[in-house]
């Protein structure tokens, strides 16, 4: 599923906070959301997933404006694994992942073998079958953003929203969970700030600066060393030798 947005304009009181933002992104593409804190990455997120409404553009599911899916359409079609989401407390691991299920099920029917299967394939998807049993309060801080991205892809969705998904992790899972993102057949937006890994996972990046869109292309493109000293303010060295669409960032200490 393709997401749209168009000229999107959004704030609170008298202050804007997202400034005509319009972006792309086609069926199975990975996008790079990148800007220094407060530019609007989270803001962006969740206009798009239909959780707050613009003052005025639009955003388009697959062409669909989301304003007008139904609630429950919607949750069968995205999943958005907010920044530090939290959890009711007094519950398993594998009941956090059954929530997921819940756009798909009726209230008439039983928990079914699809459902089962969903969720045993989402904890091991994160490297979280282990802890199935666990209760959520006790785990870890990396593991709980783990299980809340299995979450997420026990809803099996078509589109995927991650507001900075590689919090918490060591770097290995960092690199594992956004390999498992761009290997899954869904379209996705990652907001994200290690550039790096922004380099090495999105097919595209798009930069927001003070809630305006200032760059938006393929990883060698956006991640320039102008780029990055005035949006970024820091001094660094872009090298592309390695593979000159994926540029690896070299920040100098001073
Ligand atoms: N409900 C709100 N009321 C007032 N200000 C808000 C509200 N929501 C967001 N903001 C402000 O809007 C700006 C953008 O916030 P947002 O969380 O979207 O940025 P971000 O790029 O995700 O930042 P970070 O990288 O720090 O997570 C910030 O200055 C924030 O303080």
């Amino acid at each position: 599923m393709s997401v749209v947005a168009s000229n999107l304009v959004w704030g609170v009181r008298r202050k804007t906070i997202l400034s005509d933002v319009s972006l792309s992104v086609a069926q199975g593409e990975t996008l790079g959301l990148i800007g220094p804190n407060g530019s609007g990455k989270s803001s962006l997120l969740r206009l798009l997933a239909g959780l707050k409404r613009p003052q005025s553009g639009r955003a388009l599911i697959n062409g669909q404006d989301i304003a007008t899916v139904p609630r429950r359409k919607l949750a069968q079609q995205v999943a958005f694994v907010q920044q530090n989401a939290a959890t009711d407390t007094n519950v398993s691991v594998r009941d956090v992942l059954r929530l997921g299920r819940t756009p798909h099920r009726s209230a008439l029917s039983g928990w079914s073998a699809a459902d089962e299967a969903a969720v045993t394939g989402a904890l091991a998807a994160v490297g979280m079958s282990g802890h199935s049993a666990q209760a959520w309060q006790t785990l870890s801080g990396g593991e709980r953003q783990r299980v809340h991205i299995a979450r997420a892809l026990a809803q099996a969705p078509r589109v995927m929203f991650l507001d900075e998904p590689t919090n918490h992790l060591d770097i290995q899972h960092q690199i594992e969970i956004l390999r498992l993102v761009r290997d899954l057949d869904l379209t996705s937006i990652v907001a994200l700030h290690d550039l790096n890994l922004a380099a090495m996972f999105c097919d595209r990046i798009l930069v927001l600066h003070a809630g305006r869109v200032v760059a938006c292309g393929s990883p060698g493109e956006v991640l320039t060393e102008d780029l990055l000293r005035q949006v970024f303010r820091v001094e660094a060295e872009v090298s592309l030798s390695a593979d000159p669409a994926r540029p690896h960032i070299r920040f100098r200490a001073g």
